[in-house]
Formats: C-alpha cells, structure tokens, sequence
C-alpha cells in the first residue's frame, strides 16, 4: 500500500488476482500492448505483476534502463528467477549475483575475447557445411526440395557447435540423437519448451520444498537429467585440469580457456571459482549458447523466405564475395580470415541486426531493487482521469524538474527487451515490420537508443549483458553464408511468436504439436548443391 510506484501512472488492474503480466510478456499482445501503454502513459509506468499487490515499473525509457542495468550493485535478478534458472542449469554466470558473479565473469571473459573466437570459426564453418549435407542426403528428390522443421534441425547443429567450441565435446547431434547428454540435456527442457510452466512447477518455484518432499514427474525426469549431465561435466573439468597441469594449451575450446585463466599463477587464489562453478558454466553455456542462437536464425529464415527478393540480394551479395575469392573447397572458405570478410557484408549484417530487433529471443527481462532508490528519468508521465493533475502535482513535489521515480527495496522492474526493440517513437512507424534496410538510415532516437549491440536490447546492457554476443554473430552469419549459397527457403507457415523462456517459433494450425518451422528447403543449382 505505501509502495511508491502506485503513485506512477499505468494500466488498471482488473481484479485482485489478475496482472498485466500476459500483454507485457506475451508476443502475441506485448507490441501492442507496449505502444498503447507508452502513448497513454509516457515511458515509465507501473504495472500489476501477478496480482493487485504486485506493483512493477515498466520502463521504456533509455536514461531509466541504462541506471538499473549498470547498478547491479542496486538491481538483482530476483530470487525467484534465479531459482528457476538454477533449478535447470545450476549456478552458473546467468543465475549468479554479487562477488560471486563478478568472479565468475572475470575468469570467463577471456576465453570469449574477439581473438580466442576468431581460432574457432572453422568450427562454425564445419556444422554449418554437416547440416547442409545431412538436408542434401535426407531429401528423396533434390529438384523440388522439401520441407525441414528448421528450428529443430538448426537446434541441433547449435547444440553440436557449443559442443566443440565449448568444451571439445561430440554430441554428433546433427546425425544422430542418440548422445546421453545431449538426450538428458533435450528430454529436461522438452517438457517446458513446448507446454510452458504449469501451476505446480510455479508452486515448486516458491516453495522449493515442496519439490523435494513431493516430486512430480518434471521434477523426477529433471533430476535424473541433471545427474547425466553434471557426470559429464565433472569429468570434463577433471579432464581440463589435467591437461593444464600437463602443459597442453593446444585446446581452444570455451571450457579449457576459462580453466586456464582460472588455475593461472597470477590469479589471487581467493578469486578462484571452484570446480562446481567451472561445471556450472558448461550447462549454462549448453542453455545460453544454443537455442538463443538457433532461434534467432530460425526467425532470419522465416523472414527470408517471407521476403523472397532480400533473399535474393543476400544471396548476390555472398555469391560476389564468394566468387572474388574463389576456393577450391569447403574448408578453403572455413577460416577466420574469409569471416572478417563476411563480418563486413553490409546486407548479411543489416539482416542479423534486423532479425535480432525484430524477434529478440530473450523477450524480456527482470530486476529487483536491493533497497529504496530513486531512478533516473529522462521523460515527462502521463496521468489520466479526473485527479490527473493531482497526481501530476504529487510527484512534481518530490522531482519538479519530473526527472526521477522511487521505488522500494523488494520491488520489480521489468525490462521490456522486445518493447524497446519496437518501440515506434525510437525506431519509426514501421517498427512492427521486417526492413533490413532501415539499418541504411538510422532514425537519431535509434542511434542512441541503449544496448550491448548495435542499439538493441536483444542482448542486455550493462554488466551483465550477454557473453557469447560475439559468438552468436559468427555462428549465424557463417550459417548464414553457407545455407543461403546452397538452398532457397521457401513456403513459409502462418507462424505465431510464443514466449516459452525464449521466444519460439508455432505454427498456428498445429499449435499443440509444440514450437516448429517447417520451410521449404531447395537446393540452388551451382557446384555447391551438387556435392
Ligand atoms: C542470439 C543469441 C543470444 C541472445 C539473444 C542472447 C541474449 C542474452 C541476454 C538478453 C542476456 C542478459 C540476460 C539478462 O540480463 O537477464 C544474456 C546473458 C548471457 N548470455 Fe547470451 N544470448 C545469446 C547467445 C549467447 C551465447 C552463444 C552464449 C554462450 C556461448 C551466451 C551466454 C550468455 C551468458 C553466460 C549470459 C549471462 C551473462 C552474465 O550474467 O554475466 N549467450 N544473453
């Protein structure tokens, strides 16, 4: 009731126990939803989370979010996400907070550097080229193509790229699923991926207890996946430990760059994260580092085969470079020295961007305030109704120039990554639709707008902004070069966006059938398609 952020304007609650929290958090409703709200309302604004006592500030005001996201210090992940997080793929970077999470970051930030990523393109290059031949090989008659429920097959190559470029694992996932950590890992998230959280796994979430004393099915199968997948990770830290110790730095995979920069002399002993930390990291690398990406190039595809004639120039544009520098082979174009090339293909990389802008796969966000505080504002509120003014009045008193809010210890603020992404005041009024070539011509708000990459939201900012930002963009657009060389995508289905922990693709007529993206896969003709 003394909650400060009642007194910010915002959307009514229906009732005691119902929020907003489906239209911020739902693709369905959430774009439209965000662009009502902000008109009405300005760019701050106080939401009901799960019920009427749930006040959260919904903000979409750059100077507001850049304050949360950089004091972290201030603005947590808030227990309970954590516990979902944890729950699943224990406390690695993403569920750590506080000095823990500063240390795990420190000894993990060089195995991610530009040059460390740079040795491992041909990695990216080599899944790439095995998913085109495992679609060539799969299809019974190459001049009419056929179609592929692409996010389950780029699933599986993202999965087997983490796999090498993580920790030297073959989870051969793109040939076959058979492999028992890649099947732990498939069988722990299928559940969750295509039905959501129901009641209970939500009462599991507050009451931790609960799943220990009274375990239901989910709680069981994640158990048992867990077990599997922690073994191997153990052992593939003991591996790393022991290769370090033996002085082979040959490996330049994720796992033994971040046990190198962990046992190395000249790191304090009390900035050391333990074993557990280090297998920790694995299973958050397997969560953070796959089906984001895959997804997002799952949603580049659609787009494409949406909007034939800029497939059509993209696949001009990488032909050109291609044919300027003409190999004999696949393995010719896998190096790092071909991708700085392909780094800087202004189309293919207007493309990603939009893609990510588009549908950011990490839809949303969450923070907690560790005590009062007041936040920086950089626009005016909007009230409604009669008392309008009055309310307008109230909080000029505390902030007459209107340039901040309070908010109390324990209270929420929900990061609208995909609302900032489409926001028409910052991107323009054609926001809601795919146009690579907006990146041509940037409106000023957009230039400025926060965010890790390129004015986006889709990977955070601050502090705890994305690890793998740079990883990702190599795997799609080396993807990306290879598929479009070799295929043409096409028929795409009526597809409906769902926000299950990530944001995924649904065919609407076959929503019960769980997220897919069939598309029609052809061959191109030309030397490529015909090995
Ligand atoms: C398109 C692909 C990706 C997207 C959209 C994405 C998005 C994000 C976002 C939004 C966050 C911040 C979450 C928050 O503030 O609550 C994050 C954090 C993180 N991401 Fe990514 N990510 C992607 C790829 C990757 C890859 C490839 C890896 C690893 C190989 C990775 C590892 C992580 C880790 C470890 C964190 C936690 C960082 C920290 O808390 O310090 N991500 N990611």
């Amino acid at each position: 009731i003394r909650s400060p952020l009642r007194d910010l304007p915002g959307p009514r609650s229906k009732g005691l126990f119902s929020g907003h929290m489906p239209y911020a958090m739902d693709p369905h409703w959430s774009p439209a939803a965000h662009d009502q709200w902000s008109k009405r309302f300005g760019l701050n604004m106080c939401i009901k989370g799960l019920n009427w006592f749930d006040n959260r500030l919904l903000t979409l005001d750059p100077r507001a979010v850049t304050y949360v996201l950089n004091q972290t210090t201030v603005y947590e992940k808030p227990p309970v996400s954590r516990r979902l997080l944890a729950s699943l793929i224990g406390a690695g970077l993403l569920a750590s907070e506080g000095s823990h999470h500063r240390r795990q970051r420190k000894v993990m930030n060089p195995a991610f550097s530009p040059a460390n990523l740079r040795e491992l393109t041909p990695v990216f290059f080599g899944k790439a080229y095995e998913l085109r031949e495992k679609w060539l090989s799969l299809m019974t008659d190459k001049s009419k193509g056929e179609h592929f429920d692409v996010t389950h097959w780029l699933g599986r190559a993202t999965f087997d790229v983490i796999g090498i470029a993580g920790f030297g694992y073959q989870f051969n996932a793109i040939q076959e699923e058979n492999e028992e950590v890649y099947m732990a890992y498939k069988t722990m998230f299928e559940r969750t991926v295509n039905k959501g959280q129901d009641l209970m796994d939500v009462t599991y979430l507050y009451f931790p207890i609960l799943a220990t004393l009274f375990p239901n099915e989910h709680v069981r199968i994640k158990r048992r996946s867990q077990a599997i997948i922690y073994k191997a990770g153990k052992a593939l830290v003991e591996k790393k430990k022991r290769e370090f110790r033996e002085g082979n730095t040959k490996s330049r995979d994720l796992l033994s760059l971040l046990v190198r920069s962990n046992m190395a002399a000249d790191v304090d002993p009390s900035q050391r994260i333990s074993d557990l930390d280090i297998s920790n990291q694995i299973n958050t690398f397997l969560f953070a580092g796959s089906d984001t990406t895959s997804l997002g190039l799952s949603w580049c595809l659609l787009f494409l085969a949406q909007k034939p004639e800029i497939q059509a120039r993209l696949r001009t544009e990488l032909d050109s470079l291609a044919r300027q520098y003409e190999h004999s082979d696949d393995d010719g174009y896998a190096t790092a020295e071909f991708f700085a090339l392909i780094d800087k293909l202004p189309l293919l990389d207007n493309i990603c961007r939009e893609t990510l802008r588009f549908v950011p796969p990490v839809h949303s966000s969450i923070r907690v305030a560790l005590k009062d505080d007041v936040i920086p504002i950089s626009s005016q509120m909007r009230f409604e109704g009669k008392d309008a003014e009055a309310k307008l009045a109230h909080m000029k008193k505390s902030f007459p120039a209107g340039d901040g809010i309070r908010i109390a210890k324990g209270e929420f603020i929900h990061i609208a990554v995909e609302g900032f992404n489409l926001s028409k005041d910052v991107w323009g009024e054609d926001a809601h639709e795919f146009n690579p070539d907006r990146w041509d011509n940037l409106p000023d708000a957009a230039r400025s707008a926060p965010g890790l990459y390129s004015n986006i939201m889709t990977f955070g900012a601050g502090p705890r902004s994305c690890i793998g930002m740079r990883f990702s963009m190599i795997e799609m657009k080396t993807f990306l070069f290879v598929f479009i060389r070799t295929f043409s995508f096409s028929d795409p289905p009526n597809v409906m966006r769902v926000n299950v922990i990530l944001t995924r693709p649904f065919v609407k007529e076959a929503y019960n059938k769980g997220s897919q993206l069939p598309l029609l896969i052809t061959p191109l003709h030309g030397p490529l398609s015909d090995s």
